[in-house]
């Protein structure tokens, strides 16, 4: 874990002010979000945690447009990268929010069976993100997926080049979704729970992969309930409950010094030989 010198940047990634999220329907509204802010800088990994319901995933979500119609978004979400200055995508409309999605944001699920197209060979599913966001050659296309495969340590990535999903264990799905969310080389990635339906020693590759990320001038906001995996590759904290962020610190000052009763009972919450 780092020291309490961490420093942030000095120009935010990604900057999420006063999110609002409702989910109305006919007999009841579901206020999932009440007015959350919060920041990613370059070479960062920002953790988002929370219990479940607190509203991490649809933190997530709305960044990306990706509620169902019935949910009422309000507030300001900015995106300043290299290549885009953007004052606020929840204005942005759906053909442009898709641009940006899988290009200059990414997004990583718990479970990478839910973004592998089972009919597809991995290679064709990394040719297709590339070539839907980039002016490339198909050839140029194929020799990217295959790097991007070796960037994700896939070992015999030749051969898995030419698999199908359900060919691979979990760990390497993921690895391979990973390799989709960066192959285009995004500035900012979003992973919820990555690496909960993984197992541990697995898990703590995927981790290291995402440190990796970060030399990159990347920003990384990690979803996770889980203080260990905070502890492995965070920087910064947000803690997150009932849709309100209740303390925000360097992941130092969180564990060493934590201010919020909330921040201390999930703390305390650990297993002992995590603490
Ligand atoms: N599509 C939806 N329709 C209605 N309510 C929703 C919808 N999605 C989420 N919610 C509600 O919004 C709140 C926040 O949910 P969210 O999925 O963000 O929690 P979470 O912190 O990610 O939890 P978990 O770790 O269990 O995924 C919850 O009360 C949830 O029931």
């Amino acid at each position: 874990m780092l020291s309490n010198k961490y420093k942030r940047g000095d120009y935010p990634l990604l900057s999420v002010k006063n999110l609002k999220v409702n989910f109305i329907s006919e007999n009841q509204t579901i206020s999932a979000l009440k007015g959350i802010s919060f920041e990613v800088y370059p070479n960062e990994i920002v953790a988002l945690v929370g219990e479940s319901g607190s509203g991490k995933s649809v933190s997530c979500y709305s960044i990306l447009k990706l509620l169902p119609r019935y949910a009422k978004v309000e507030g300001k979400i900015s995106l300043n990268t290299k290549r885009y200055n953007i004052d606020n995508l929840l204005n942005l409309n759906n053909e442009d929010i898709r641009k940006i999605r899988g290009y200059d944001i990414s997004l990583i699920f718990q479970e990478p069976s839910s973004v592998l197209n089972p009919l597809l060979t991995i290679r064709e599913q990394i040719v297709e993100t590339i070539l839907a966001h980039r002016n490339v050659s198909k050839e140029e296309a194929t020799e990217i997926a295959l790097r991007a495969l070796r960037d994700v340590h896939i070992p015999e990535e030749e051969k898995r080049f030419y698999q199908y999903p359900h060919e691979l264990s979990g760990g390497l799905k993921q690895r391979v979704a990973i390799a989709i969310a960066t192959v285009n080389e995004p500035s900012v990635i979003l992973a919820d729970e990555p690496t909960t339906a993984l197992d541990v020693t697995v898990a703590s590759k995927i981790l290291d992969l995402f440190k990796k990320q970060k030399e990159k001038d990347r920003g990384v906001l990690l979803i996770t309930h889980d203080f260990g995996v905070v502890a492995e590759v965070a920087d910064y904290v947000y803690v997150i409950k009932d849709g309100e962020i209740l303390e925000h610190n360097n992941v130092y000052e969180i564990f060493e010094n934590p201010k919020h009763p909330y921040t201390i009972k999930l703390l305390e919450s650990r297993p002992i030989f995590l603490r």
